[in-house]
């Protein structure tokens, strides 16, 4: 593709995704349908440009403010310019006044890092900068570093198929570097992004893609054999699937949800797993009749609540610019709401978990102290205790001081953000 097109079609895909009104990989998908004619590496250029403008909208922002032209084509140039070493291949692309624009820009990209404003290191919005500084005081800066990465690649292995250190070997085999997460006892760290597709492992269900984090979640309602749980928010099942494999398939497995949508995609997930003690339904809300006929009936219930997802900005950049204040406030109506309607499935002795991967103590501590203060009929249990219990390691380290809750952090522990908190019925 010449670097002309490419700069176009760049461009183009910016001026879609920074209205930010649909997710970002939802953009993308839809851009590529539409472009036939790109082939896979020049759909990787023009989508990693893209994602780097999202994660660094507030530094290329700034870079763009001295050029002319549209928006949209200064960001683009940026992106897919200032990586290479000279300006030499945009030439036959670029106007002169705008070659003259790129070099000025290079050199002011050369910059110190500390020479820039705040707003250009960290590349949140001021509300999220804010509140975020006022969590982990001097932590703000490597958090932010960190929420600028890209996440690694982790899988869950599926014990009803094969051991972890079996499933390693034989990755390694087929030329895949990994190593054990450090924290969950079912998790491989992947080197780079290899297709897992073409591998053995991949097509018996042997391995499921899955954050670390996210695993430690579903550990944490430490499901047994023969009892009856329930997955309230199971989305398309990323954590059923690991809850499911720890019951060792017996027992029953509630998988409710409000979009029958994202229950579908659980579906073939499913078939591959080897698990059939699932039952995914969809509900209306989570007062919805298949839901209360089970008051005061299950041993465990999962909350993952629908939230900002303000700990997953390694991976979608794009929720930092789409989320606002006022949508964290309703976020939490909503987490309450939920909470509350679940915690009444579970019978006396139960164990309930309530799980977000946000980073704001709004959907986070706030929802767990409001739940905690109105039912007294539930005791809530230390998070470190429990991981303790399941013999995970330095599990203070995953909590808050205290050890009340669990907190991850990516730039503490490699994973996504997460948030937990457990309690059992009195
Ligand atoms: C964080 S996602 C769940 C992710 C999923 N547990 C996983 O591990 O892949 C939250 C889910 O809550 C669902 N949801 C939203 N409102 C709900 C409600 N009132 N009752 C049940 N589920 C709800 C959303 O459709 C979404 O799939």
């Amino acid at each position: 593709m010449s670097p002309k097109a490419l700069l176009s079609t760049t461009s183009e895909l910016l001026r879609l995704a920074l209205t930010f009104e649909h997710p970002f990989d939802a953009v993308v998908q839809r851009f590529f349908r539409e472009q036939r004619a790109l082939g896979p590496r020049e759909r990787a250029v023009v989508a990693d440009a893209a994602y780097a403008v999202l994660r660094r909208k507030r530094w290329f922002e700034h870079l763009a403010k001295s050029g002319k032209g549209p928006r949209e084509r200064r960001l683009a140039l940026l992106a897919l310019a200032l990586h290479e070493p000279d300006d030499s291949r945009w030439a036959s692309a670029l106007e002169a006044d705008e070659a003259d624009w790129l070099s000025r820009s290079r050199l002011a990209a050369q910059a110190p890092l500390a020479d820039w404003p705040a707003e250009c290191r960290h590349n949140l919005p001021d509300w999220l900068a804010e509140r975020l500084q006022a969590q982990v005081g001097e932590e703000f800066s490597p958090l932010a570093d960190a929420l600028l990465t890209s996440a690694p690649l982790d899988l869950r292995v599926n014990l009803l198929k094969d051991k972890r250190p079996k499933v390693m070997a034989e990755l390694v085999k087929d030329a895949v570097e990994c190593e054990l997460t450090p924290y969950s006892p079912w998790g491989l760290r992947l080197q780079g992004k290899p297709s897992l597709t073409r591998l053995n492992a991949f097509q018996s269900g042997a391995i499921e893609v899955q954050d670390e984090g996210s695993q430690l979640l579903a550990l944490l309602l430490d499901a047994r054999r023969g009892e009856l749980v329930g997955d309230f928010c199971a989305g398309a099942g990323g954590k059923t699937l690991a809850i499911g494999v720890a019951m060792r398939n017996t027992g029953r497995l509630y998988a409710f949800d409000t979009s029958a949508h994202r229950l579908q995609a659980l579906q073939p997930r499913l078939a591959k797993s080897g698990l059939d003690i699932v039952y995914p339904s969809a509900i209306a809300h989570e007062t919805d009749e298949r839901v209360t006929r089970l008051a005061g009936k299950l041993d465990r219930v999962l909350v993952d609540a629908p939230c900002s997802g303000l700990g997953t900005l390694r991976r979608s950049p794009d929720l930092k610019w789409r989320t606002s204040l006022a949508e964290v406030q309703a976020l939490q109506q909503r987490q309450q709401a939920i909470l509350t309607a679940a915690a009444r499935l579970l019978k006396p002795g139960g164990r309930l978990v309530y799980a977000t991967c946000s980073l704001l103590e709004e959907e986070n501590e706030a929802v767990a102290k409001a739940f905690g203060a109105a039912h007294r009929g539930f005791s809530p249990v230390p998070v470190s205790q429990v991981l303790g219990d399941l013999r995970v390691p330095q599990a203070d380290g995953l909590c808050t001081p205290d050890g009340q809750y669990l907190r991850l952090w990516p730039h503490r522990h490699a994973t996504d953000g997460f948030f937990a908190a457990i309690w059992t019925r009195n």
